[in-house]
């Protein structure tokens, strides 16, 4: 008998098979239902994510609906100009074929979400699966119960149930996905996890985007404006409780800062979630106790400078800062995923660049410095999924921006042009015509020196010269062509001259192209 999840993906695939998500409309009508569906149920969107995460409905917004919708005006927007064929340079051998990529749908695509902000990350890579023209079978987090609820009560009402179901489910059911043959499976979450769909997808030789995590460091120069700097990690560090992907794990500044560092980082707490963090609506709750029960125990062996309030039944952590912290101490043996912001004192920018240096790659590296120099060598001596310079959080809403790990952070990326690039085949594509077989003696044995001089020639030539330097090389071809074809009758100096003239074309179709 088959599963359940057997089932959603036979259904995928054959929906696909037929066709119909393919013509640009089709893309194009299911996004705009995606966009109203967002419009039309923010209501229920909004009480079910408060549920599971107390985040606000501007919250919400924000953070996740808001981006989604501007990526969904985007694609529209730009779809036809994505999927239409991309025209390559070529070179000299080439020069008078059409060469082009053009991008296809890969076919079914496993989408498999996280908690954390559960619209954003499950629904984004959505919106890629369906620009690019794919099925997808969509399996939100089991964690956010509420969410994942309203997801597969709501969605199959606006965009085609059948070539983009939706599958709930935990452990089981998602390892029961994986068994499955896709044509690319997306999963946000764990790097732990990250391994096993690998693995899975080894299996069937499918592509995979690991959207992981880490420990995503953050530099402090002592010549930035502290107060600034401070806000704006507070606003990064604390936003959804901690539970961010690209939060800053922990802070690097020298010792000389660390107490003023720590007075800005309270003085923003109090601005944005008050004197009692607890009462105030725009402060999360971390997701179960499980989670709360690993973050507590990572304060034990570090000294509490602000914050350290907790309570277990509401899963509530207030925003604490931990100083002086130790490399070897428990905060810094894995991602955090918490309220809790550790100082780690060094020398200036050398002895923390070594620092991040000695960790994973990580998915966000923030630093802050009124200077370009020390920003540039932060940059450029280090690597991580994205960088940002005096701000955190915000490359994720650009979406000219890709986004994604590197190593130990995952790998592939998306948002944007991205997400389609990333879920589509770039097919490479070369239309010769029959005509011309002359210029082709060059490849075809025997081979001689003197037939891969020119094979040289041509191959290694890159017409990209301009006016001039192409109308010369084009010049040469056609003398060249008379070489190679060694001509030897009135037949062959007829087609010489076709050549000749073609070329010519070619030249004038060249200026008309520019
Ligand atoms: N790079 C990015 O864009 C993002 C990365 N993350 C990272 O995700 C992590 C937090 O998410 P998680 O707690 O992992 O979320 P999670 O517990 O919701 O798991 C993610 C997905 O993996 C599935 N899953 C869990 N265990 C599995 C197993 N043994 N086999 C197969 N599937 C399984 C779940 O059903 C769920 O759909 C953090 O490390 C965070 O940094 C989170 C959001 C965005
Ligand atoms: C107005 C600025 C909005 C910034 C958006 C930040 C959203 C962060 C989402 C991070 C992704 C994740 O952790 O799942």
């Amino acid at each position: 008998r088959m599963s359940r999840e057997q089932k959603a993906v036979e259904c995928a695939r054959k929906a696909f098979l037929t066709g119909r998500s393919k013509p640009l409309e089709h893309r194009i009508r299911q996004l705009k239902n995606l966009q109203r569906f967002l419009l039309e149920r923010e209501k229920e969107i909004a009480e079910a994510i408060k549920k599971d995460l107390n985040k606000s409905e501007a919250g919400t917004q924000l953070y996740e609906t808001l981006g989604l919708e501007g990526e969904i005006v985007l694609a529209v927007k730009k779809l036809a100009e994505w999927v239409a064929p991309r025209p390559v340079e070529k070179n000299l051998l080439t020069i008078s074929d059409t060469v082009y990529i053009q991008p296809e749908p890969l076919g079914v695509v496993l989408i498999i979400g996280a908690w954390n902000y559960p619209w954003a990350v499950t629904i984004q890579p959505l919106i890629g699966a369906i620009a690019a023209g794919n099925a997808a079978v969509v399996k939100p987090s089991e964690v956010c119960v509420h969410t994942a609820k309203v997801m597969e009560d709501l969605l199959p009402a606006y965009i085609d149930k059948e070539l983009y179901p939706v599958v709930t489910g935990g452990v089981s059911e998602t390892q029961e996905l994986l068994r499955q043959r896709f044509d690319h499976v997306f999963y946000t979450g764990n790097s732990m996890v990250g391994k096993l769909v690998m693995e899975a997808a080894a299996k069937h030789l499918t592509p995979i985007t690991l959207e992981l995590g880490g420990k995503s460091p953050c530099y402090i120069d002592k010549n930035c404006d502290i107060p600034i700097a401070c806000r704006r990690v507070t606003w990064g560090k604390y936003s959804n409780c901690g539970q961010t992907c690209i939060a800053p794990d922990y802070i690097l500044c020298e010792p000389s800062i660390q107490d003023r560092v720590l007075e800005e980082i309270k003085k923003s707490i109090k601005a944005f979630y008050t004197e009692d963090p607890k009462t105030c609506p725009d402060y999360g709750r971390i997701i179960n106790q499980r989670h709360f029960k690993r973050i507590m125990a990572m304060t034990e062996d570090s000294t509490i400078a602000i914050g350290g309030d907790s309570d277990e039944s509401t899963c509530y952590i207030a925003p604490t800062v931990l100083k002086d912290v130790q490399v070897n101490s428990k905060v810094m043996q894995e991602e955090i995923f918490g309220p809790l912001l550790p100082i780690l004192t060094v020398s200036g920018v050398d002895e923390a660049i070594n620092f991040i240096n000695k960790g994973e790659k990580p998915l966000a590296l923030y630093i802050f410095s009124p200077d370009d120099k020390v920003i540039k060598k932060v940059i450029a001596e280090t690597s991580s999924g994205g960088v940002l310079a005096n701000d955190c959080l915000v490359h994720y809403s650009v979406s000219a921006l890709p986004f994604g790990g590197v190593g130990n952070s995952g790998m592939g990326s998306y948002h944007g042009k991205f997400s389609f690039d990333n879920l589509s085949h770039l097919r490479g594509c070369l239309i010769k015509q029959l005509k011309m077989e002359g210029v082709n003696d060059m490849r075809y044995p025997p081979h001689t020196a003197k037939k891969l001089f020119w094979a040289r020639f041509f191959i290694l030539k890159n017409p990209d010269l301009g006016w001039l330097g192409r109308m010369t090389l084009l010049a040469i071809i056609a003398v060249v062509a008379a070489v190679v074809l060694q001509v030897r009758g009135k037949e062959e100096t007829f087609l010489i001259s076709t050549v000749r003239k073609r070329l010519q074309w070619r030249c004038i179709l060249f200026e008309v192209e520019l």
